[in-house]
């Protein structure tokens, strides 16, 4: 299964959809590297400047460290069926991620794929990235009209992945798929270990890149929603579109039906309550 490509019947599409690809540079500057598309998956409720800083702490990695050349970045907000504490609905969280992506980087991009249907576990979000990528549009190519494959890996924070570790959060099947046909980079994250985050994931340290915070910076959504209820600022945290959109739309003004009661400690507020969300049961990968 690690090898096996997708095809079109193998997945679900939300109603009109289609894959954006705008942003994708479909020819390479250097024909000695790997191009390489990064996908971040996430609530992204509200995304924070936290996560776009993300992709530009990994496109400085994958230039130093790397034979990677980045094509394009993915922000994949998860399905309103993840059902996680202030998950506000996926309409607003799309609209406010594209609202980001559009002002900053110019080679983000937001898939709404998962975030309108059914939830999609990372190891199928992956695949469908695979598949748009590399069979429906024919990869990328050289500028000597190369044809290449676009090389798709999953963009996370260390408390993301020190979830792998956790007993019955993720299938092993689905984590092998994850970790050995794609790989990852992890970004370090406050509160969360980077090497407690992966001993336990050993075996695919050769797709596990680790990369260091050199800025401290412990922005979280759930701290943000936690200010908007309390009525206090959150400009500068977030792009001001998104703040500008959040004030337009009322949103985040109650906890919702989801959420736990949450202090402002260190980290994300996940060491007082558990917010980790029930995960549908797993289906199987391949
Ligand atoms: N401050 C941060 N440092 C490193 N990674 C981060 C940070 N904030 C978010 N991420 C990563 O971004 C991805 C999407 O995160 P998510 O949408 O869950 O944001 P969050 O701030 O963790 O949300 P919440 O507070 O609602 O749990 C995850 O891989 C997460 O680890
Ligand atoms: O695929 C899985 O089995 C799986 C298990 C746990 C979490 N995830 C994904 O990880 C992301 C977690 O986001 P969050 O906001 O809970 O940090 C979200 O995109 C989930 O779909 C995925």
């Amino acid at each position: 299964m690690e090898n096996m490509r997708r095809s079109a019947g193998d997945f679900t599409n939300p109603p009109n959809y289609s894959f954006p690809h705008h942003r994708l540079a479909r020819v390479m500057r250097d024909p000695t590297k790997t191009p390489l598309v990064l996908v971040a998956c996430g609530s992204f409720s509200p995304v924070t400047y936290l996560h776009l800083r993300m992709f530009e702490m990994a496109k400085d990695y994958v230039r130093q460290d790397t034979q990677f050349e980045i094509v394009g970045g993915y922000l994949s907000p998860v399905s309103d069926m993840y059902k996680k504490p202030g998950l506000l609905s996926a309409y607003h969280r799309v609209n406010m991620c594209n609202l980001a992506a559009e002002e900053s980087a110019t080679w983000l991009m937001v898939d709404p794929w998962e975030a309108f249907q059914s939830y999609q576990r990372t190891a199928v979000v992956l695949d469908h990235f695979d598949y748009e990528i590399n069979t429906v549009l024919g990869g990328v190519h050289t500028e000597d009209g190369e044809h290449r494959n676009v090389h798709v890996m999953l963009l996370a924070g260390s408390d993301l992945i020190s979830t792998m570790s956790e007993p019955g959060v993720w299938s092993h099947v689905d984590l092998d798929h994850i970790l050995g046909r794609y790989g990852t980079f992890i970004v370090e994250r406050a509160g969360s270990g980077m090497d407690q985050a992966t001993d336990s994931l050993a075996r695919w340290r050769n797709n596990i890149h680790m990369i260091s915070q050199l800025i401290q910076n412990d922005v979280s959504s759930t701290k943000v929603r936690l200010f908007l209820r309390r009525g206090l600022s959150v400009r500068y945290l977030l792009p001001t579109v998104v703040v500008d959109y959040i004030e337009q739309h009322s949103l985040y003004q109650d906890e919702g039906p989801n959420s736990p009661s949450i202090n402002l400690d260190k980290g994300k507020g996940k060491d007082l309550v558990s917010t980790k969300s029930p995960i549908p049961q797993p289906q199987s990968a391949s």
